[in-house]
């Protein structure tokens, strides 16, 4: 079968977007992985699907698909191209939409400037539901990993994340920490790993070793969960601009009870048809 698609990105994080309302194909996990081939196939670190939602009140279906073929809860600049795909395909009017995803229900919205706006829900701590393996809920946790001893945040978004402090993310050991902690046994659905530098209370610079993908250029929750760590930590104010490799995003959260909010652009590349 022909399946449409369209290439876009987040700030270098990349996507391929599949209208399933329109096409009608079941997906599974090695057409995933042959799409998100970047060189048997299209080449992405997720896949997208835009689909008929299955609740009232709701706009839109999200479903979010990792390059290695896993279907994950939620994927934060994947939500910005999703509403530029949703407004340049006319698939609505609408300014504000609201999509349901595997974490819940998210709303987005194209600002004036072409940026995206997202009300990405409130960020979840209690480590159960993240999930992470702790005795109890706090701020930061001691995590052995591979013999060295860290102090680190854990949050959820929808999916789950832990955030490891360093002074220079240029220098941090992305490349050997990376793999082993996403599979850390104190986190039983594997976990995205973020690493933070302090710049200010406003500012970070981060850099996140994805789960199902490898380190990307940005990553969406990533940025929403590492300020939120850091804003329960005491070191960071409510909103705080957040320069990954692939570019920066704006996230403000206004502490327990409230929603993190993310303010970032939304590419598209290219459009094509992939013999599926
Ligand atoms: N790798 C993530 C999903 C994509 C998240 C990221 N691309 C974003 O922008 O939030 C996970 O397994 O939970």
């Amino acid at each position: 079968m022909q399946l449409r698609f369209t290439k876009m990105h987040g700030l270098g994080n990349d996507f391929v977007v599949i209208d399933l309302i329109t096409q009608r194909f079941k997906l599974k996990p090695h057409h995933i992985r042959k799409i998100a081939d970047r060189h048997f196939g299209i080449g992405c670190d997720q896949v997208l699907t835009v689909e008929i939602p299955t609740q009232p009140d709701v706009d839109f279906c999200y479903r979010i698909y990792n390059a290695e073929g896993s279907e994950v809860e939620q994927c934060g600049n994947g939500a910005r191209c999703f509403a530029r795909f949703i407004r340049d395909k006319r698939l609505t009017g609408k300014q504000k939409i609201k999509v349901e995803t595997l974490a819940g229900i998210i709303e987005l919205e194209l600002t004036e400037n072409r940026q995206v706006r997202v009300d990405m829900g409130e960020p979840i701590l209690d480590p159960k539901r993240i999930p992470f393996t702790a005795d109890q809920q706090a701020t930061e946790y001691a995590l052995d990993i591979d013999g060295s001893a860290w102090q680190v945040g854990a949050v959820s978004m929808g999916n789950p994340h832990v955030i490891l402090p360093v002074t220079d993310v240029d220098t941090a050991p992305v490349e050997s920490v990376g793999p082993v902690t996403e599979s850390h046994p104190r986190f039983p659905q594997r976990v995205n790993v973020g690493f933070m530098q302090v710049v200010d209370r406003d500012t970070i610079r981060l850099r996140v070793f994805e789960r199902g993908v490898g380190e990307t250029l940005a990553c969406g929750t990533g940025a929403c969960a590492a300020v939120v760590s850091g804003i329960v930590q005491g070191k960071l104010n409510s909103t705080v601009t957040v320069h990954l490799p692939g570019g920066s995003l704006s996230i403000r959260w206004q502490g327990p009870g409230q929603p993190v909010i993310m303010t970032g652009p939304a590419t598209t590349v290219f459009e094509g048809q992939i013999q599926i």
